[in-house]
C-alpha cells in the first residue's frame, strides 16, 4: 500500500457477517478493517476467523486497503487469529489494546513477516506511550479507539469530545512525528449524519487522515470531510505558482489573498495537491 493511499473512510466490518463482507466489495470506502475483536461474539470467533480468511483469499476488494483487526494476544483467540490471517492477503494487521511497543514486538514474533502493523490507541497507557508505539519500525498506522478510551477514562460522552482532546492530539502528534497514518475513532450514532459530519470536521481540523466508520451510510460523509475542498486545491495551486514567481524574481516570500506564502506553506500546498491526486487515483475505474 503506497504511503499516499487515502484513508478518509475506514469501515469496520464484522468478520462474522458474510453479507457485510460481500457488500464491502462495492462500497466506496478507502479502507476496510475486517474485525475479529469487539464486533464478533466469543462463540463466533473461530467461525469468523475462517470466514474472513476465505473472503480475503477470494479477494475482490479492489484498491481498498485491507486491514485485519485480530484479538489481543493476551486473549484466548489472539494467537490463532494472527497465525490464521498473517498470510491471507491483508495489507496490515491491526492490534487492539496495545499499551507499549513491546506488544508490537510480541506480534512480530508471531507473524514472522514484515507485514505492516496498525495499532488501536485506546488505553490511557497507550496514549502516554504513543510516541514509542508510532516510532516502532513496523507500525504504519494508529487508530483512535474512542469507545474504549471513554470507558477507561470514565469520562462523559460529549459532542465536542472535550474529555478526549488530549488523547486525540497526542495520537495525531505521535503519528506525524513518525510519518505514519492517523485515523479518528468511530461515531456511534450511525444514523445521525449531521453529528457525524461535525465530528469528521473536528477530526480533520485536528489533523487526522480520516475516520473509522461502522456503517456504509457514513462513508460519503467521511470521504467528503477528509478530502481537500475545491477552494483548498485552488488556493494551493495559486500559492505554489505565486511562490515560484517570487523566487524567480529573487524574493523568498509571496503574498496570496493577503497572506504571506513561504517555503513551508508551499510544502503544505503540495501535500494538499498530492492528497487530491491520491483520491483521484483511488476512485478512478
Ligand atoms: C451497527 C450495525 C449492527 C447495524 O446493522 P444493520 O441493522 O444490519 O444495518 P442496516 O440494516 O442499516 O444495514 C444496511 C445494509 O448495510 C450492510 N452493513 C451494515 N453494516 C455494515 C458494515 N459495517 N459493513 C458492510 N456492510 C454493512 C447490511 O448488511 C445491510 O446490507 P443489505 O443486506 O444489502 O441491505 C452494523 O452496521 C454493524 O455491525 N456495524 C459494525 C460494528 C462494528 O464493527 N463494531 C466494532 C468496531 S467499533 C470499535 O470497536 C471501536 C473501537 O475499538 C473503540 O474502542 O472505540
Ligand atoms: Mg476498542
Amino acid at each position: 500500500m503506497s504511503s499516499m493511499h487515502p484513508y478518509r473512510s475506514v469501515l469496520y466490518i464484522p468478520g462474522s457477517k458474510e453479507r457485510a463482507l460481500e457488500k464491502a466489495r462495492d462500497l466506496p470506502t478507502d479502507a476496510i478493517i475486517f474485525d475479529l475483536e469487539d464486533a464478533v461474539a466469543p462463540d463466533a470467533k473461530a467461525g469468523a476467523r475462517a470466514t474472513l480468511a476465505a473472503a480475503l483469499r477470494e479477494g475482490g476488494f479492489g484498491k481498498r486497503a485491507k486491514i485485519v483487526r485480530i484479538n489481543a494476544l493476551t486473549t484466548e483467540w489472539g494467537l490463532e487469529d494472527a497465525r490464521a490471517l498473517r498470510d491471507a492477503g491483508a495489507d496490515a494487521i491491526l492490534l487492539p489494546k496495545v499499551n507499549a511497543a513491546s506488544d508490537i514486538d510480541n506480534l512480530v514474533d508471531v507473524i514472522g513477516t514484515d507485514l505492516p502493523i496498525w495499532t488501536m490507541m485506546e488505553t490511557p497507557v497507550s496514549v502516554f506511550n504513543a510516541r514509542e508505539i508510532a516510532a516502532h519500525a513496523q507500525v504504519a498506522g494508529l487508530v483512535a479507539g474512542t469507545n474504549d478510551l471513554t470507558k477507561d477514562l470514565g469520562c462523559r460522552v460529549r459532542s465536542d469530545r472535550l474529555p478526549l482532546m488530549t488523547a486525540l492530539q497526542m495520537i495525531v502528534m505521535a503519528a506525524r512525528a513518525a510519518r505514519i497514518v492517523a485515523v479518528d475513532g468511530v461515531y456511534n450514532r450511525f444514523r445521525d449524519g449531521d453529528g457525524l459530519k461535525a465530528e469528521c470536521e473536528q477530526g480533520r481540523d485536528l489533523g487526522f487522515d480520516g475516520k473509522t466508520l461502522i456503517h456504509p451510510a457514513q462513508i460519503e460523509i467521511a470521504n467528503t470531510a477528509f478530502a481537500p475542498t475545491n477552494s483548498e486545491i485552488d488556493l494551493a495551486e495559486r500559492q505554489i505558482a505565486a511562490y515560484e514567481e517570487s523566487r524567480a524574481s529573487g524574493q523568498g516570500i509571496a503574498v496570496v489573498d493577503g497572506q504571506i506564502v513561504e517555503n513551508l506553506h508551499v510544502v503544505a500546498a503540495q501535500r494538499i495537491l498530492a492528497r487530491a491526486q491520491a483520491i483521484r487515483e483511488m476512485t478512478a475505474e
